[in-house]
Order: C-alpha cells, then sequence, then structure tokens
C-alpha cells in the first residue's frame, strides 16, 4: 500500500481543536491530511468529509465554485457533532492540477462550462482517485462514515474503492451570483444532488 502515515499534531481552528495526521502517499509523492475530532473508532458510522483540494475555493476566497463553503461548514458539523473525521485530499481541479485548472477556468471565462473545459484540454470530466481514502480510514480506526456530499458519483466511487459508506448527508452551501452556473452544470452533467430551497439564505453574495 502506497498510503503512509507520518506525524500528527493538535491544529486549533475557529471551529475547535483537531487532531492533524498526516500521510505520505509514496506512489504519487502528494501528502494528505486527516482532519480528526473526538474517538473515530467503533462501529457507530463516523461523520466524514472527503474534501478534494480546491487552492483558489479553499485558500484563496475564490466565488466561482463552493469548495470552501463546504470545507468549513464540514468542520464546523464535526466539531458541533464532537466526532468525525474531514479528509484533506490534494486532487486538485478534480485530479488534473492547479495549472491546468487555471487553464479550465480560463476557457470557462471564454464560455465552456466546466465539463467542456475539461474535454477542450483533453482531461476527463473527473479524474480524482478515491484509492487512497480506505488505508488513512484503517490507519484511524474508521470503520464506516456518514458522508457530507452533494455528489452520488463519489459515493459509487467510494464504495467501489472499498469505503462503506452508511449514509450520504447533503452539503449544500455557498451559493452565489458567481457560481450559479457552475452548480447547474454540477447538476446537469456531474449527477450533483441539490435543491435549491436546502441552500442557506446567507450563503455568499
Ligand atoms: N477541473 C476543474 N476542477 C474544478 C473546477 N471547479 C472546482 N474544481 C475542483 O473540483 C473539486 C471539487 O469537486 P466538486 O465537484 O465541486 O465537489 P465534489 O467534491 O465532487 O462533490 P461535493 O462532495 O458535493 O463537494 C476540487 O478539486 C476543485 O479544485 C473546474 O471548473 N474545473
Ligand atoms: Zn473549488
Amino acid at each position: 500500500m502506497s498510503i503512509e502515515f507520518v506525524a500528527q499534531s493538535k491544529l486549533p481552528t475557529p471551529w475547535g481543536v483537531f487532531t492533524m495526521v498526516g500521510f505520505d502517499d509514496t506512489a504519487t509523492g502528494k501528502e494528505h491530511v486527516a482532519l480528526v475530532c473526538g474517538d473515530v473508532t467503533g462501529a457507530e458510522p463516523v461523520l466524514a468529509r472527503m474534501h478534494s483540494e480546491c487552492l483558489t475555493g479553499d485558500a484563496l476566497f475564490s466565488l466561482r465554485c463552493d469548495c470552501g463553503f463546504q470545507l468549513q461548514e464540514a468542520l464546523r458539523r464535526i466539531s458541533e457533532e464532537g466526532r468525525g473525521v474531514l479528509f484533506y485530499l490534494r486532487q486538485e481541479g478534480r485530479g488534473i492540477g492547479l495549472l491546468n485548472k487555471i487553464k479550465a477556468y480560463h476557457l470557462q471565462d471564454g464560455g465552456a462550462d466546466t465539463v467542456e473545459a475539461n474535454e477542450q484540454l483533453g482531461f476527463a470530466a473527473d479524474m480524482r482517485d478515491y484509492s487512497i481514502c480506505l488505508p488513512m480510514m484503517r490507519h484511524l480506526g474508521v470503520e464506516s462514515v456518514r458522508l457530507m456530499t452533494n455528489n452520488p458519483r463519489k459515493v459509487k466511487a467510494l464504495e467501489l474503492a472499498g469505503v462503506p459508506v452508511a449514509e450520504r448527508v447533503p452539503l449544500q452551501v455557498g451559493k452565489n451570483r458567481h457560481n450559479e452556473h457552475y452548480l447547474q452544470t454540477k447538476m446537469g452533467k456531474l449527477g450533483h444532488m441539490m435543491q435549491e430551497e436546502h441552500f442557506k439564505t446567507d450563503d455568499a453574495s
């Protein structure tokens, strides 16, 4: 197995103090982390988020997508529940990398949607590989998850990778005028399940 545990430490956040567990994927050189809250071992399914890296949304305040809002909401909910894990997966741009994502955004500035842009660059719409998740879960003693996602294909891909998903928990936050079209494309072309009435009214504008 190419996932190796390297180190862990405390990580204080606005929502509480998590334990940050760092892993090295020796096959790709990617460094993944899990933010753990409470005792996540045992048979009771664990509230979890498998969050794919989005530098622009998670760290640079981008309103082009909903990633940063989902990241914060997931940490808040895990903290509120007192038990859960956020896996931060270094699969930037649905697996095509940051610089290719910028190229895809450039094509989207010219009118392509998120799927067409990937395809024009010679990539599939979603290049992510979830086989890294199970070894990290096993290290933490997580047996099954209540997965926060709007993406049923992610649920299927995780199950195919051996991850027991006990439940899908919707995570609809962060809709704004800049990402409306992007969210529509995710629903229309990528199978995401989102309902207008489930968006919080205080989302970014
Ligand atoms: N290639 C590409 N990647 C994008 C684009 N917008 C966001 N991303 C990446 O998409 C990933 C997040 O995927 P989403 O489809 O938004 O969400 P998801 O994780 O599959 O589904 P949820 O669990 O519901 O959030 C992150 O890696 C982002 O960097 C885009 O326009 N093009
Ligand atoms: Zn994003």
